[in-house]
């Protein structure tokens, strides 16, 4: 199975890395705009092939899209980082122009791709490529969940000073420092509710932390995180290739489902070798629901600025 990763930065070096020392496909090329960039990476990554004992074939393009032919998998992680004190949204100028473009690209080569969108702002991100590319909504999918996902159960491990991985945890919404929906009362410590352990407080704080962990680290960092996202697409890509219908948070475009239309918003997915699979309805509590909706209402707004790009 092939996989293209667009951006060679961060995120998409990362990406490659974790796929390949996963093996989780047979071949995956980068490609970066920026001359030698990606080949470069690409190199380096070859390079562990003996010590970590991996087969898959990494490559690198500089914007030469005929290498991506044929891809099963596209990952889309060009565009520019935010840096402390910033939002995502204030990307949207710059990588709303890189992330059309780039879909445009990989469908002249790879017509039946199913397309990850990482750039930020994610949301607004996936619901463009998802316009301006007229996929089927199965084929596009925004990865965000997993990761804050992920965060979230680091930081519930942490209060309950037990293994992430003993842990079980969804972050729904949007992938915003606001907009972000950590789930505590769904949470659990291998099954059993997390608030039986953990008091009100501590778990308003640990979903606090969620919210804002992808500016926490970029305050700490310089620029914002890559390991983490790098794995969590990789986690989502391994779902995809090898057809594992795992449930995994993930921005997809709703038509009345969660109560919203129009509109590209995380919730739980089975993902496998169709893209997003189904849907689930994990039937959220009222006060839930209502911040689906407010989340909801700030991601179309952002929505909105994208209609220059769409005309
Ligand atoms: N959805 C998520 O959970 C998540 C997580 C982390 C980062 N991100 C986002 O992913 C993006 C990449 O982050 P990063 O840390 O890897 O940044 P980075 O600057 O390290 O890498 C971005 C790469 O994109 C390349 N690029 C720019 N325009 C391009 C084009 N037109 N064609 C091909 N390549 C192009 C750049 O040359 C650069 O190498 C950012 O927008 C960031 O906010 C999203
Ligand atoms: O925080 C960011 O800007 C990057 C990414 O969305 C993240 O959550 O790490």
């Amino acid at each position: 199975m092939k996989v293209t990763i667009v951006g060679a930065g961060n995120v998409g070096a990362t990406c490659a890395d974790v796929i390949s020392y996963r093996g989780i496909a047979s071949e995956v090329v980068l490609l970066d705009i920026k001359e030698g960039f990606a080949e470069g990476k690409a190199m380096d990554i070859m390079q562990c092939a003996t010590t970590t004992g991996f087969n898959t074939r990494v490559s690198g393009s500089t914007n030469d899209y005929s290498k991506t032919a044929n891809s099963d998998v596209v990952v889309i992680t060009s565009g520019i980082p935010r840096k402390p004190g910033m939002t995502r949204e204030e990307l949207i100028g710059i990588n709303a122009g890189i992330v059309k473009t780039v879909a445009d690209n990989v469908l002249k080569f790879s017509p039946d791709a199913i397309i990850v969108v990482v750039s930020n702002p994610m949301d607004t991100m996936t619901y463009l490529t998802l316009k301006a590319t007229g996929l089927p909504k199965n084929r596009i999918i925004g990865m965000g969940g997993a990761l804050d996902s992920s965060r979230f159960k680091y930081y519930l491990s942490q209060a309950l000073a037990k293994p992430s991985n003993d842990v079980q945890g969804m972050v729904i919404g949007g992938h915003g420092d606001t907009t972000m929906i950590p789930l505590t009362r769904l949470a659990s410590y291998n099954g059993s509710p997390v608030s039986n352990f953990l008091s009100q407080e501590v778990l308003d704080k640990v979903a606090a932390d969620t919210m804002v962990g992808g500016a926490t680290l970029t305050g700490l960092l310089g620029t914002s995180a890559w390991y983490a996202p790098g794995a969590s697409v990789a986690y989502l890509v391994d779902s995809i290739l090898n057809d594992q219908k795992k449930m995994i948070p993930c921005s997809v475009f709703l038509e009345g489902e969660y109560g919203q239309s129009d509109i590209c918003l995380g919730v739980p997915c089975i993902i496998g070798k169709n893209g997003i699979e189904e849907i689930v309805d994990i039937q959220l509590n009222d006060a839930e629901k209502a911040l689906f909706a407010k989340s909801a209402d700030a991601v179309r707004a952002m929505n909105g600025d994208l209609k220059a790009v769409l005309s």
